[in-house]
């Protein structure tokens, strides 16, 4: 039984690496998702029994200057690997976002509710999604939010290398979400792995997040807290909150595309996800 995963350095990838060891990991530099007509070939070569896709385009603001690259790695790339899942007969795992939703709602998104994303990032992501469900019918999609690791680049590590340099610094405070710790995503996908062989989950779209919801300001406060707990950072710096408005980028970002979790993903893999442990983990590892 070969498990492909698709990508090798990035955050998700490198907790797989961890998790599943005995998968078969396939990067940029062997698998390339932007070239679409190559991946078919490429997967039938490994015969893999069930496909991990854990790579994206995930540059945000990146996206807006260059929409076909993101548009090839997050739709065409993805429904390439669902065509091929499909004539293989093996299940498809695949990764996706609170980005597909405009976050104008008060309550929290569930798996069912309309998409609408605001930026080219999320456009992206949510035509990947929409080739995994039509393309390949053995598919689960795992929507995360806000994900975060001692491996990659990510919000926290961004955090503690700003709070390093600076005294002071500003943080949006009207954004909210639940971040994700790619390490519970790992575990979650590790346990869909091992049922493979008799899936009790039926096919389809889940969010694979739980834990507490926060802003960015909040979030960046409780790395703080913590990191100077630990002796990662000397002094905390002081964090103001500002709103989205004051804090202009490239990419509009969703106010509050808050995903619910799932509670028929949690019964089916035996875990709910835990940021905040996951907080503590991410900064253990990088004490
Ligand atoms: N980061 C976040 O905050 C969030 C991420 N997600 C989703 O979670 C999933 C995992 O993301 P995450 O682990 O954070 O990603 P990272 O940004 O940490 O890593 C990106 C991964 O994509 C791979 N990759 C990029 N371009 C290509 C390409 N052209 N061909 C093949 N592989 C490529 C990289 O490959 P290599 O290993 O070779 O460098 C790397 O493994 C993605 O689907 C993402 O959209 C969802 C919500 C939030
Ligand atoms: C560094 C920094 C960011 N911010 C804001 C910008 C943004 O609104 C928010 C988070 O910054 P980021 O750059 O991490 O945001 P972003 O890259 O948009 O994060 C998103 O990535 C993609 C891949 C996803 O799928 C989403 O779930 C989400 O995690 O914090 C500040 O307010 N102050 C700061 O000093
Ligand atoms: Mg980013």
């Amino acid at each position: 039984m070969t498990i492909l995963v698709i990508g090798a350095s990035g955050q998700l990838a490198s907790h797989l690496r961890e998790q599943i060891p005995s998968a078969v990991f396939r990067g940029r530099v062997d698998l390339d998702l932007a070239e679409a007509a190559t991946i078919g070939p490429a997967v039938q070569a490994l015969a893999p029994s069930l496909i991990i896709n854990a790579a994206a385009y995930t540059d945000v603001d990146g996206a807006e200057s260059e929409p076909a690259t993101a548009w090839r790695i997050n739709a065409e790339g993805p429904a390439a690997l669902a065509r091929v899942a499909e004539q293989l007969g093996v299940p498809l795992i695949h990764i996706s976002t609170d980005y597909v939703f405009d976050g104008s709602a008060e309550a929290e998104y569930g798996p069912d509710a309309g998409t609408c994303p605001v930026n080219t990032y999320g456009r992206t992501k949510l035509a990947g999604e929409l080739a995994v469900t039509t393309l390949c019918e053995r598919h689960w999609i795992l929507r995360v939010s806000w994900v975060f690791s001692e491996f990659g680049s990510n919000f926290v590590k961004t955090m503690l290398r700003v709070g390093a340099e600076r005294d002071a610094l500003q943080v949006v405070s009207d954004q909210y979400g639940r971040p994700t710790y790619a390490g519970d995503i790992a575990t979650v996908i590790r346990h869909l792995a091992t049922s493979i062989a008799e899936p009790s989950l039926p096919w389809g779209i889940y969010h694979a997040v739980g834990g507490r919801i926060v802003s960015w300001y909040e979030f960046a406060g409780m790395i703080f807290r913590e990191a100077t707990q630990r002796g990662l950072l000397e002094q905390a710096p002081a964090v103001e909150p500002i709103a989205t408005a004051s804090y202009p980028t490239p990419a509009t970002r969703p106010l509050r595309a808050v995903l619910a979790p799932s509670p028929a993903l949690n019964a089916a893999t035996g875990y709910s996800p835990d940021w905040e442990i996951g907080l503590t983990r991410t900064l253990q590892a990088l004490s």
